[in-house]
């Protein structure tokens, strides 16, 4: 569905610094899979998100989407801060991906309040999402996503911003949406456990210019639960990708491997 071929990609700084922020980063993501990236802080996720996306023009290599994909646009993204516009109703917002690829009102609303019922936020279809929480607003950007028929998301830390419970609940959520739709998702997260729970795949980047230093096949069958992060097997996977990410950091102590700390940044989940 997705090939990434060989990517380079290269930033200048105001004061002029050449920064390298991928190095030969290569990727195929199958149709309907759902793949993962992890990696420190920096290491480019977000610059490799935008290529594949077709945000940023890489310095060298290729993306490729599936051919005769008839679908426009062919990629959402899901972005930390929402992306959702204030300036317009719960309803246009779900409906914007849609109207953006020349959708009618009509249809476009229709299909819009079918997505805001599935993520439970039929009432507010006419507010503004300044009356949303911040669990509501992600709700409503992925309904969005969902809503735009594009057969590819790209997700960066989607759920990065919400509480750790919010966060729980909207990787439920998002592991049913998933298991519904099967559309083809990369999504870039900072914790382990989210990658390995909702995962098919996780790949593992190194430090910058980041590359992709290790691929871990999630081996749990679906439709998976929450509950499955209190499996052995699942903290057997946990503390493999920990060593990825320690191998992709040279010079890293090494972390926790009780399970008490998920992130690979360090932090707490
Ligand atoms: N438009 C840009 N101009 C200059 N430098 C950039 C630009 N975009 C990204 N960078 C730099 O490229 C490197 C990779 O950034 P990127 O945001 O992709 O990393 P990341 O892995 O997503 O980081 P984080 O996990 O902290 O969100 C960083 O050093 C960043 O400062």
């Amino acid at each position: 569905m997705l090939a990434a071929e060989d990517i380079d990609c290269y930033f200048v700084s105001p004061e002029g610094e050449v920064l390298q922020a991928l190095d030969q980063v290569s990727l195929a993501v199958e149709d309907g899979e759902f793949v993962c990236v992890v990696g420190p802080s920096g290491c480019g996720k977000s610059t490799l998100l935008r290529v594949l996306g077709g945000l940023d023009a890489p310095s060298g290599g290729s993306v490729r989407l599936r051919p005769g994909l008839s679908v426009v646009p062919p990629v959402a993204f899901v972005f930390q801060d929402f992306g959702v516009l204030p300036w317009l109703t719960v309803r246009a917002n779900a409906a914007f991906g849609l109207r953006m690829a020349g959708v009618g009102r009509r249809l476009s609303d229709r299909v819009a309040d079918r997505w805001l019922g599935r993520v439970g936020l039929s009432e507010f279809a006419d507010a503004y999402p300044g009356r949303l929480s911040g669990g509501m607003r992600q709700r409503l950007a992925l309904a969005r996503a969902f809503a735009s028929g594009s057969p590819v998301l790209l997700m960066d830390e989607p759920l990065g911003a919400l509480d750790p419970q919010t966060r729980v609940q909207m990787q439920e959520h998002l592991l049913e949406l998933w298991q519904q739709e099967h559309k083809t998702v990369v999504m870039v997260t900072h914790s382990i456990d989210e990658a390995l729970l909702l995962g098919d795949r996780v790949l593992v980047m190194s430090d910058r210019p980041g590359t992709v230093t290790d691929t871990i096949t999630v081996p749990f069958p679906r439709p998976r639960t929450a509950g499955i992060q209190d499996t052995p097997a699942f903290a057997r996977l946990r503390v493999r990708v920990r060593q990825a990410l320690r191998g992709s950091r040279p010079g890293i102590p090494a972390q926790r491997t009780d399970g008490a700390d998920a992130r690979t940044d360090g932090g707490t989940e």
